[in-house]
């Protein structure tokens, strides 16, 4: 077991996307921002099963995104963190993780497909790629933007979109990344029903051997993809565990998730009391 963002270096030939997607687990956690001093979690025990979807859900400004951006370890020095962050590899969890955030985090001046391509020319900078390497990522960014339905608007610049199809060149940045964790926050909620119903099915489908963590404010989309579900309640917030229907996911819309989805609503509605 590794302890959170620890220091341990990867060796240079490790494939990253070739590791097996560890289970990450949180206990007793606390988090605080420097400068505040109200905890934003607390008491906080979540287990992320391997190669699984957990999804979570709770009240605007309960410590969702917090606590992502703090397992993509982008609070450093900003938060105090105390509890348990462990993972079952022993390799540091920054380096296997691809974090979708909330905004599209988009570079204006990019195209599309360079958007996508970010992650790979930045690692190229440090490892060196043929050229057949180099056409295999062009390839495989077509690709992926082809299933986001964007392929005639590769060469656009991300002002020139709806922020729904953003929200897709996010995605396919997301999974252009190939991480074992993959950790998604509201990921599809700009999107048109059927242009969100579409994305959630293909991004289960490409996901399918890696651990994901998907913040979502909709009850539907969390039964439809959620292995593992949580709510997020209190001030401090901590996560409880709810059971989700034993079916194949993603799931059909029947009577046992329309109970879930009641169950839920009555939780979320409860912590606003
Ligand atoms: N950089 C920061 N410094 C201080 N407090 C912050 C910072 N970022 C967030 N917070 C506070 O932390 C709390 C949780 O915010 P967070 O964004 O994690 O909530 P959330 O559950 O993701 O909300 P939403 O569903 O609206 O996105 C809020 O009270 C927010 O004001």
């Amino acid at each position: 077991m590794t302890n959170k963002h620890s220091a341990k270096q990867v060796p240079k030939q490790t494939v990253l996307n070739e590791i097996k997607a560890p289970s990450l687990d949180i206990k007793d956690a606390s988090l605080r921002y420097h400068h505040s001093e109200q905890y934003v979690l607390s008491s906080l025990n979540m287990h992320f099963p391997a190669a699984q979807w957990t999804c979570i859900l709770g009240r605007s400004g309960c410590g969702k995104s917090s606590l992502l951006r703090y397992l993509a370890n982008l609070l450093v020095d900003k938060v105090t963190w105390s509890g348990q962050l462990s993972t079952s590899t022993n390799l540091p969890l920054q380096n296997q993780i691809a974090y979708m955030a909330q905004q599209d985090l988009l570079m204006p001046w990019l195209s599309v497909l360079d958007n996508v391509l970010l992650s790979e020319k930045l690692s190229n900078k440090s490892h060196k790629t043929g050229k057949q390497q180099k056409s295999l990522h062009i390839t495989k960014a077509q690709q992926l933007l082809e299933q986001v339905g964007l392929s005639d608007k590769i060469h656009y610049l991300p002002q020139q979109l709806s922020g729904g199809m953003r929200q897709r060149v996010a995605l396919a940045r997301t999974l252009m990344q190939n991480k074992p964790v993959v950790l998604m926050d509201e990921p599809f909620s700009a999107l048109d029903a059927v242009t969100r119903y579409r994305l959630q099915n293909l991004a289960h489908q490409l996901l399918k051997d890696k651990t994901v963590v998907l913040i979502t404010h909709d009850p539907q989309e969390a039964i439809r993809l959620a292995n593992q579900l949580y709510i997020m309640q209190g001030q401090p917030a901590f996560a409880e565990s709810l059971t989700v229907p034993d079916s194949q996911i993603p799931r059909s819309f029947d009577t046992q998730s329309a109970s879930l989805q009641q169950q839920i609503l009555d939780r979320l509605e409860q912590d606003y009391e």
